[in-house]
Parts: C-alpha cells; structure tokens; sequence
C-alpha cells in the first residue's frame, strides 16, 4: 500500500482529498444541519460520500487516472452548488478546488472546469452585492487558474518525458526490455482469456560488430534507429518493438496465427536486406527466430523458444527465418528416425 502511495502521485492527491473531505468538509455538514441549513447539508454529505467512492474506485481497481477526471469533475460541481446554495460564505472553498483540479486531471479538463464553476457561480449564484467584490472574485480566479495552468501543464510534460525515459529506449525509439515483459504477460492473458494467437519474432542484425568496427559506434547507431523504423513502418498499429539487446529486437505480435508468421517475418528480412543501406551503400540483413504463443506456456519459455529459432538462424547461415515450431517438429522427427535406427541395428546384431 505505501509503495502504491509512493509511486502513483494522482492516487496521493486522491488519497489527500479522500481525508481532507471526511476531516473537513463533514464537520461543515453537520453544522449545516444543526443550523437548518438542510439543502446544504445534504450537499455537503452528497460530496464527501462521493469523493470516498472515487477514493475507493482509485485503489481497487489502480486506475487512478479515471478516478481522478471524476473527482475533478466533482469538487468543481460541488463547490459551484454549495456557492450558489450558501453564498459568499462557501467562496474560499472555490479558491482550493481552482488549485486541486490540476493536480487531478489533465491541465485543459482542469481549465475547462474552472471556468465553467467560476461562470456558474457569478452567473447562477449572483452571490456578490458589489461590481467591485464581483470583479475581484473573477480576477483572483482566473490568476489563480493561470497560475495553475501553467503548473499543471510543466508537470503534465515532465511526467510524460519521465514515462517515456522509464519504457523506452533513447536511441530507436523502440519499447525497453521492461516493458517487454509487461506485454508479453498481458498477451499470455489475453491468450488465456479469448484465444487470440500472438507470435514473437526476435531479429539480431548480422556482423553488426563489423559496422562498428570499421566505420565507428555513430554510424552503428544510425543502422540502429533506421532497422527500428523500417520495422515500424512494416508492421501493423497492434504489432509493439522492443529493443531487447544491442542490435537485437523482439516484435510482438497479436492476432497473427501459427501458419502467417514466417511469411510475416520474411517479409520484413526481404524489407531490410533491399531497403536498408548501410555505410557506403553496404548491405544490412538480419537473421530471425520466430516463436508462436503455446497453450500454458510462460513468456520465459515462449522467448527461450524464439531464441533457440534465432541461434538456429544465426548458425545455419543467416539472413534467414527460422520458425520455432517448425524446427522442433524437424527435431522431433530426427529423434523419431534415430529411435528407428537404434532400434534397427539393435534388432539385426552385425556379423
Ligand atoms: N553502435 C552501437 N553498437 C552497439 C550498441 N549496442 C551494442 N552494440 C554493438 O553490437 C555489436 C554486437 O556484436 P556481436 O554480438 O558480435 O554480433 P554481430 O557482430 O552482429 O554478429 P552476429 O550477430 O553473430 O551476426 C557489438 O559490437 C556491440 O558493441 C549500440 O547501442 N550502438
């Protein structure tokens, strides 16, 4: 749970909210009561109990994002109602949902909201007796949402550069190993759930070390980021890269079956050995292992199967596909024949 509350900074926000509601907004509830004012009592038990129920959605079901799009939503409502309701009394909280709705929702959803609680309550709740009091109000408001914006907006860019350093890699531009790992169990599940086959092609380019060698690492890195979008660019919007290695890449690949993956993969040995040129017009080709999602098997196994593909691939001569499952079929009949053999020999003694 402290783990959760340390890394999913919306969840801490919603989290605060959830408290900071129960601690003060209910006692405000039952004063509110007590003193007769009943519509705004129910108004502030209507927003705590629904600020507990976007809490609780946020921790069950870790979708913290959602939760917080409706809080937001929420306590923008909320504070409009309980200013038009109660008047110039309820007008600080205004002050503290302008700030929070940006710590819980995309900068713009936030702005929107604003302004929509700010219009409300001048234009519905017509609470100031004084243009100067009106005035000041809608001036402080939207300073204060500009302010916000601003904050809201550099860290919404900050979290989304963070997000993409942590899943990818700099260099291709390709999904990282972590990630990698993350889908291919989602793809085990969503295997499992409905069937849908998924391959996994790992490709390797062949002597890359060579490349390196003679023209240097920046040159190596050009060949690095251009295989990474030539595959992008021939596959399919649902088909992810990663880049597992140094000039190793795993595709992913779901709704492809068992029969279409050589013919996928050696399309995409056929792109690279034609399109892509390396320095001073030099052929760059790669060997490839491909492995198609097996009933029950873990992503360690389905990788290890791909992998097995490839080194088959990278010993039998590269620039070539080897599909995991036929080559087993191919092992399974050798071993068979060898029974066959054994059993031969060990029938007919030689003389
Ligand atoms: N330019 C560049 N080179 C890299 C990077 N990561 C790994 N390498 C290089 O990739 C090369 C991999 O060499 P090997 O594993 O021998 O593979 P290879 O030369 O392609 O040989 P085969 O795979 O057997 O065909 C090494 O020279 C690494 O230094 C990178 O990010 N940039």
């Amino acid at each position: 749970m402290f783990y959760r509350f340390r890394n999913d900074f919306q969840l801490s926000i919603i989290t605060l909210l959830g408290v900071s509601a129960v601690t003060g907004i209910v006692p405000f509830a039952v004063f509110r009561f007590w003193n007769g004012e009943v519509l705004a009592g129910l108004l502030d038990t209507a927003i705590v109990t629904l600020i507990i129920a976007g809490m609780t959605y946020a921790w069950v079901t870790g979708d913290s994002r959602r939760a917080g799009v409706f809080m937001c939503v929420l306590i923008s409502a909320g504070a409009a109602a309980v200013a038009i309701v109660i008047g110039t009394k309820a007008i600080f909280w205004i002050y503290v949902v302008l700030v929070t709705s940006f710590f819980l929702a995309p900068p713009a959803l936030a702005t929107v909201c604003n302004l929509l609680m700010l219009g409300a309550v001048v234009l519905v709740g017509d609470p100031f007796d004084q243009n100067q009091s009106l005035y000041s109000f809608l001036a402080t408001g939207i300073m204060v949402s500009c302010c916000a914006y601003v904050f809201g907006r550099r860290n919404e860019d900050q979290r989304i550069r963070l997000e993409r350093l942590a899943t990818h890699d700099p260099l291709t531009g390709a999904k990282n190993r972590r990630v990698m790992e993350e889908e291919m169990q989602a793809a085990i599940s969503t295997f499992e759930r409905n069937d849908t086959p998924h391959a996994l092609v790992i490709l390797d380019l062949d002597h890359f070390k060579t490349i390196n060698d003679n023209h240097g690492h920046g040159v190596g890195d050009v060949v690095l980021r251009d295989v990474a979008d030539l595959v992008n660019r021939h596959t399919r919007l649902s088909d992810t890269l990663f880049r597992f290695g140094g000039e190793e890449f795993v595709l992913l690949m779901p709704g492809v079956r068992p029969e279409a993956t050589a013919s996928v993969a050696e399309n995409l040995r056929y792109k690279i050995m034609t399109e892509l040129r390396g320095p001073r017009g030099s052929r760059i080709t790669a060997s490839f292992g491909v492995a198609s999602l097996r009933v029950g098997e873990s992503d360690d196994l389905w990788l290890e199967r791909a992998d097995s593909a490839l080194y088959e691939a990278k010993t039998t001569g590269r620039n070539k596909v080897v599909v995991a499952e036929r080559m087993e079929d191919d092992m399974d009949d050798m071993n068979a024949q060898a029974i066959v053999d054994d059993r031969l020999t060990t029938a007919v003694p030689s003389c």
